[in-house]
């Protein structure tokens, strides 16, 4: 099922232009990845598919048809959609949380289960992980869970905004492997979001390049973009990429860690003035963050906190330094020991320090 954007723009009230006159198809049965720094349009734009977010010019046609004229909730339900940290409901059980669609959609519970089942099998999870909750899972599963969930809506469009952006590298390449081979076997039309362009690369059959100011930059295959970029804004960013790259060998010892306020999951209340609080558990693993001006006044749980993003091991090559860095919610990345316990902090600017000193460990 083919997506159209034609000449689709988004103004917040605000004033700001999120997606600035947009069109491209994104072709049936193919992975389309939208990438780009920070604050380009990306989510935006993946919104403005699911009616989530309505431009405020412009037409998405979905199989050649205005999506203005699908009610909203039905198109949504129709749309499977992914997100970062998975947005699991944390209170219903694996197999319950995948069920939730079918069941939606008209189904019997038994069948819903039957249907959830399969999907986790499909998504590469033990069937026994369906009567856990999701924090009871690794990063890992709890974003395979997120996928199945996303496959139970059975519709030909899978949205996936930043998906495998909290885990760690690892885990990460396992996923998009994971997708890669259920794509080759279900032809859905995906629409990718990431900051990554390695990701991009990967997982793309094409990548649009969008800039900051929701302008689309370059739209292509992962060769064309990265061969021939069309200007100097695509080709640094192609061609930090080709710095990231090289990130892998580099190790991070000269990282300066700071250290970071600390509060403990089970505290009883907790505030936070204007800076990020690390909230770790009894064993002083990081479990999340608790935003600035935030004010918990009975015992302190999971559910106050922000999720973390990805986790960096001292002693491990940088750019597991600088992913963490990026996908915090605090802009700080989480470094932790060998036990995976708390002991700083660093921020991107400090990992790239280290890199402009090392010039050739970075390069291709
Ligand atoms: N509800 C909103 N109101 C006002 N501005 C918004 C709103 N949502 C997003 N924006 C702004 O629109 C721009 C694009 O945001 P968007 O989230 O689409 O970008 P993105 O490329 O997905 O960024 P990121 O990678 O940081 O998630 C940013 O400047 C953002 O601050």
């Amino acid at each position: 099922m083919a997506i159209e954007f034609q000449g689709v723009t988004k103004k917040y009230p605000d004033g700001t232009v999120a997606v600035d006159d947009l069109s491209l198809t994104v072709e049936d049965g193919t992975i389309t990845v939208f990438v780009g720094p920070s604050g380009c349009g990306k989510t935006t734009s993946l919104r403005m598919i699911n009616r989530m977010v309505e431009p405020t010019s412009g037409t998405v046609l979905l199989d050649g048809k205005d999506i203005r004229e699908s009610d909203p909730a039905l198109l949504r339900r129709g749309i499977g959609y992914v997100i970062q940290h998975a947005g699991l409901f944390p209170h219903r059980t694996v197999l319950d949380n995948v069920a939730t669609v079918p069941l939606l959609s008209g189904g019997n519970k038994a069948q819903a289960r039957a249907r959830a089942n399969e999907l986790l099998e499909t998504v590469g999870l033990p069937a026994g992980l369906g009567k856990r909750y999701p924090a009871q899972l690794s990063g890992g599963q709890q974003q395979r869970v997120g996928v199945a969930r996303a496959l139970a809506a059975d519709s030909p469009v899978l949205l996936m905004d930043e998906p495998f952006s909290a885990v760690d590298p690892v885990v990460r390449e396992e996923l998009q492997d994971e997708l890669l081979r259920l794509q080759s076997q279900l032809g859905k039309t995906i629409v990718f979001v990431t900051h990554d362009i390695d990701e991009a690369v990967r997982l793309g059959d094409r990548i649009a390049v969008l800039r900051v100011g929701g302008k689309l930059a370059q739209y292509g295959t992962p060769s064309e973009v990265l061969r021939q970029p069309v200007d100097d804004f695509v080709s640094s960013f192609v061609g930090r990429d080709r710095g990231y790259r090289g990130l892998s060998f580099l190790a991070a010892d000269e990282v300066r860690v700071d250290e970071i306020p600390l509060v403990r999951v089970g505290d009883d209340a907790a505030s936070s003035d204007t800076e990020w609080l690390l909230a770790v558990n009894a064993e002083g693993k990081p479990r999340g963050w608790l935003a600035p001006k935030s004010t918990v006044d009975g015992v302190l749980s999971e559910e106050h906190l922000l999720p973390g993003g990805s986790l960096y091991q001292q002693g491990t090559p940088v750019r597991g330094a600088l992913d963490a860095a990026l996908s915090s919610p605090a802009s700080k990345g989480v470094v932790v020991d060998d036990q995976g316990r708390a002991i700083g902090v660093v921020t991107a600017r400090q990992v790239l320090d280290v890199i402009e000193k090392h010039p050739q460990g970075v390069g291709e």
